[in-house]
């Protein structure tokens, strides 16, 4: 099995915003908005007999759109074993985002069918394009394989790179309760969690329906930081600010970060594992942490200059 902890470079996916490609209003409105991922959708935002008129008005939209905006543009595809899957993927040759989200990957072959078809695509195309792959983790089957999607997507084509939870269609399917705090959906989050980050991959937690509730909203994306979370999937801009406030790094966070990372590097504490700050024991895997946690900020402070 080949794992490492992160396989890829360090990515600010805090805020995923949702905008159905059908929607011209907000297609227009997305250039604006302060998200780190915008992900047009192609899937459950698109009536059938729209998806057709939406792949043309995203091929439009994106020979519009500021590619040096160090966000990331990702495309929500249809799947491929029904009529929609293959025309959305042409489509996807035509924008070329930095990634496609694969909705309802149920098995491994999902990702695998994908990556092949991006592969053979790629080999007869003379642009340097290669798309990450993303996979909406949202069925029970999906939840079931959890781990063989991400080792295969991870190792076999290696384009695997985030996993985003759809609990809308998760619930539909099993009869979980959509109750406030999640209290019998938190294991089965955990489970992605734990499986994406076995593989080196990201994790998105699932949208939060209720759009007028501020509350509500920032209380579920503490509650996903706390699981492990990189961000939360979104429905509309209001819920931007929430999502790249809590899933940011607070001034205290930063502070005590800089202190083990100096704790660290003090002539003192040369060639130790091991050193005392404020009476709490730190490793050198807290330094590890700390330094990723700064290079978030590095990012974060990246994203303001360029907005
Ligand atoms: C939920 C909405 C249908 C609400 O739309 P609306 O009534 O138009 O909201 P507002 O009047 O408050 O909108 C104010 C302005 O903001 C723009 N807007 C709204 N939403 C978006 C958006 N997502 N991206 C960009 N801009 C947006 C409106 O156009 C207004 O601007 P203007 O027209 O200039 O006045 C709507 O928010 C919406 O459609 N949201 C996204 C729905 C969607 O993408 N669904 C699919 C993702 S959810 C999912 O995948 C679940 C998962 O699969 C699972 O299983 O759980
Ligand atoms: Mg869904």
């Amino acid at each position: 099995m080949n794992r490492t902890p992160h396989h890829h470079p360090l990515r600010l996916r805090r805020s995923v915003l949702s905008v159905p490609a059908i929607n011209a209003r907000a297609l227009a409105r997305s250039p604006a908005l302060d998200c780190d991922v915008v992900l047009f959708d192609l899937e459950d935002s698109v009536l059938p007999e729209k998806k057709a008129e939406a792949r043309a008005a995203l091929v439009a939209h994106f020979a519009t759109l500021d590619r040096a905006s160090g966000r990331e543009y990702v495309i929500r595809i249809n799947p491929l074993d029904g009529p929609d899957g293959a025309l959305d993927l042409e489509a996807v040759l035509d924008c070329m985002p930095d990634a496609v989200l694969l909705s309802k990957v149920s098995e491994p072959q999902d990702v695998l069918t994908v990556a092949d078809w991006l592969s053979e695509a790629g080999a007869d195309d003379d642009r340097d394009w290669g798309p990450r792959l993303w996979a909406m983790i949202e069925t029970a089957a999906g939840l079931l394989n959890i781990a063989a999607i991400a080792e295969t997507g991870r190792t076999e084509g290696g384009r695997l790179d985030c996993f985003v939870v759809g609990l809308n269609d998760l619930r539909k399917e099993t009869g979980i309760a959509d109750i406030p705090g999640r209290p019998y959906l938190a294991p089965l989050l955990l489970q992605v969690v734990v499986a994406a980050r076995a593989f080196g991959l990201d994790v998105v937690d699932a949208v939060f329906n209720d759009f007028a509730d501020a509350e509500g909203l920032e209380a579920e994306c503490r509650q996903g930081r706390q699981m492990g979370f990189d961000g939360k999937m979104l429905i509309h801009p209001a819920q931007i600010d929430a999502a790249n406030a809590v899933y940011g790094v607070t001034e205290a966070e930063a502070a005590e970060a800089l202190a083990i990372v100096a704790a660290f590097a003090a002539p003192d504490n040369a060639g130790k594992a091991v050193v005392t700050i404020a009476g709490r024991m730190v490793e050198k895997l807290h330094a590890d942490q700390a330094e990723r946690l700064l290079a978030r900020v590095d990012l974060i402070n990246e994203r303001k200059r360029t907005a």
